[in-house]
């Protein structure tokens, strides 16, 4: 998981995922499959990219009452992805029972999937935070107060923007995994994102993992985008 560059695989079929991939060649990738190809595809996208050796966050983003959620853990937990991941608005009993189902579904001699909680999405404004969802307090503590919550819970992280992981890092220690999607290379645009960084940026933050989607799957040349952010992530001076 640390320093992994994660693509976001938002395609609407299996198809379109397969003929991104083929320019990858057989490098190992560590891909999220999201909502949209998990809901058109179902458990078979995952197989399909573990038979091609890739690491596999799904990001399902669970958000319902303590016992569903421990349920379909306990379903997620059988398909051997790497992360998986929970909204922290569900509250601390809600997260201890997604660990509690992860536990219970993982095959024996497997390790469980890591499990990480949304604090505020990368879409969502301080405006938004204050006015919209009428938390008193500012997004970076509102942020800060999901990420406490999630830690004492038990889970292993958080998925948070690039802007708050050092705030993060410093109160709940640096092996706290932040992942962050949110990145924008310079030249591109931010699309429906608010909170946005650079990936040089998040290398300076100490962040674990960074997570890209549009400006590598909607590229030109999806590899060569892929691996000049890849490049600027680690640091790689070309
Ligand atoms: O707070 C969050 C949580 C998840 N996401 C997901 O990450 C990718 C980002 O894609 P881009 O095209 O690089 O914007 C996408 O799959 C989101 O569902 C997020 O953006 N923010």
């Amino acid at each position: 998981m640390k320093d992994s560059l994660i693509i976001a695989l938002d395609f609407p079929d299996k198809g379109q995922v397969l003929d991104f991939l083929v320019p990858f060649g057989t490098e190992q990738l560590f891909v999220k499959v999201g909502m949209e190809l998990f809901y058109s595809e179902g458990p078979s996208i995952i197989e399909e990219l573990k038979k091609q050796n890739h690491k596999i966050f799904l990001d399902l983003k669970l958000h319902d009452i303590p016992n569903t959620v421990k349920s379909a853990m306990k379903v997620l937990a059988g398909l051997g992805c790497d992360l998986v991941n929970v909204h922290a608005a569900g509250g601390s009993e809600m997260m201890a029972a997604a660990l509690e189902g992860l536990d219970a579904g993982t095959p024996s001699g497997l390790k469980r999937p890591e499990c990480i909680a949304v604090t505020q999405l990368t879409s969502t404004s301080a405006v938004q935070v204050n006015e919209e969802q009428l938390i008193g307090v500012s997004l970076q503590e509102s942020v800060l107060n999901y990420a406490e919550l999630a830690k004492k819970a038990g889970l292993d992280g958080v998925v948070c923007s690039p802007h708050e992981a050092g705030m993060i890092h410093g109160r709940l220690g640096t092996k706290f995994l932040t992942v962050t999607p949110g990145i924008r290379p310079v030249e591109s645009g931010q699309q429906d994102q608010k909170r946005t960084a650079t990936p040089g940026f998040a290398r300076e933050q100490g962040i674990s993992a960074i997570v890209v989607g549009r400006p590598i799957t909607l590229a030109v040349d999806p590899l060569e985008s892929y691996l000049k952010i890849k490049n600027d992530w680690k640091g790689v001076r070309i």
